[in-house]
């Protein structure tokens, strides 16, 4: 079975005392950032200090991945060449423009992964789009590369890129959204949100991202611990989807029994899509209970 990713946590790069407590927030995922969330004066002590300790921490069950700094800055190759090595699940990398920009850093980490004698593509790589080109080509950048297992919106850079304001219903980003979401399913990968800035706005977050969960979107960044449950959340079914789904199921099993192809529950046909959406939602919601399926 392969690990749900729905919550994403951004750790700082160079802040010891939370990324020591990356295993136990309980979040999916951690990203531990280089770029943004570190100061330019910071880059090297934070490249290092993420290196070390990915090197003795037991993250446990905790996926870890390592945001780079983009490949245009002077500090894209010494933070591949640390951070590969030390064979995070995945990089991600920010500001993709377009495939050439992925292709360029998979034939790298390539040479790099073959140095250190690992199999090629060890290491998986989050394609971030957050660049109105980088939208644009959502799809042309999840198919490049079969490195590529998540495509990622950035939505604070992308709306600077557009020069638009950031809202709180987010309409702005309705459509980058079902772009990422649908070139990202269409390839069979992940597609990741964007974070919620407001930390102390649960209930925004909670609806933001029941929202993007019904775009199609598998998973959300978060940046404070207190996130996680609430992105959590918005990943399970409501008690009368679940009730339904099972309804569903049995009547589509028991008239399978019977050589019946098609039958009705109150009321409604059901047909093949309906069962799949039914069992998607019975996913999801053993997913709520064990956090490890999907
Ligand atoms: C646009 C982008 O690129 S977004 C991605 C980059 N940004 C980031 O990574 C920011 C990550 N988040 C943070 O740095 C912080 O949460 C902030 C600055 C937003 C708020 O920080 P604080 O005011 O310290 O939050 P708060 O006081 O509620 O923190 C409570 C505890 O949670 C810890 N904590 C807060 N955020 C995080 C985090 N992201 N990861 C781990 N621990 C965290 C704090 O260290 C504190 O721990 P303590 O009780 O042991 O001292
Ligand atoms: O949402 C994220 O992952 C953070 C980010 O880089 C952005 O919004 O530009
Ligand atoms: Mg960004």
């Amino acid at each position: 079975m392969k690990r749900a990713l729905r919550s994403m946590l951004y750790i700082p790069g160079n802040n010891p005392g939370m990324i020591q407590h990356a295993p136990i927030f309980g979040a999916d995922s951690v990203l531990l950032d280089l770029e943004d969330a570190v100061a330019l004066s910071e880059k090297d002590a934070a490249r290092r200090l993420v290196t070390r300790l990915m090197g003795v921490l037991d993250f446990g069950d905790v996926v870890v991945t390592v945001r780079l700094n983009g490949a245009d800055t002077s500090f894209f190759e010494e933070d591949l060449k640390a951070v590969v090595p030390c064979r995070p699940d995945a990089v991600r990398l920010p500001k993709c423009s377009s495939p050439e920009d992925v292709v360029a850093a998979d034939v790298r980490m390539t040479e790099i992964e073959r140095s250190c004698g690992f199999e090629s593509r060890t290491v998986k790589l989050h394609a971030m789009l957050e660049t109105a080109s980088g939208i644009a080509l959502a799809r042309e950048i999840a198919s490049c590369c079969p490195r590529v297992t998540a495509l990622t919106l950035g939505g604070q850079d992308l709306t600077a890129d557009l020069g638009v304001a950031k809202t709180r219903e987010g309409w702005e980003l309705f459509v980058p959204r079902s772009q990422v979401a649908l070139a990202a399913r269409s390839c069979g990968i992940d597609a990741f949100d964007t974070v919620w800035a407001d930390v102390n706005d649960h209930e925004g977050l909670l609806e933001e991202t029941k929202k993007v969960v019904g775009l199609g979107f598998t998973g959300k960044a978060a940046i404070h611990p207190g996130q996680i449950p609430w992105i959590h959340k918005a990943f399970v079914p409501e008690e009368k989807e679940i009730a339904k789904a099972l309804r569903i199921v049995e009547a589509a099993e028991a008239a399978e029994k019977e050589g019946r192809g098609v039958v009705a529950v109150d009321g409604k046909m059901v047909d093949a899509p309906v069962v799949k959406r039914a069992r998607h939602t019975l996913d999801m919601a053993r997913l709520a209970e064990g956090g490890v399926s999907r």
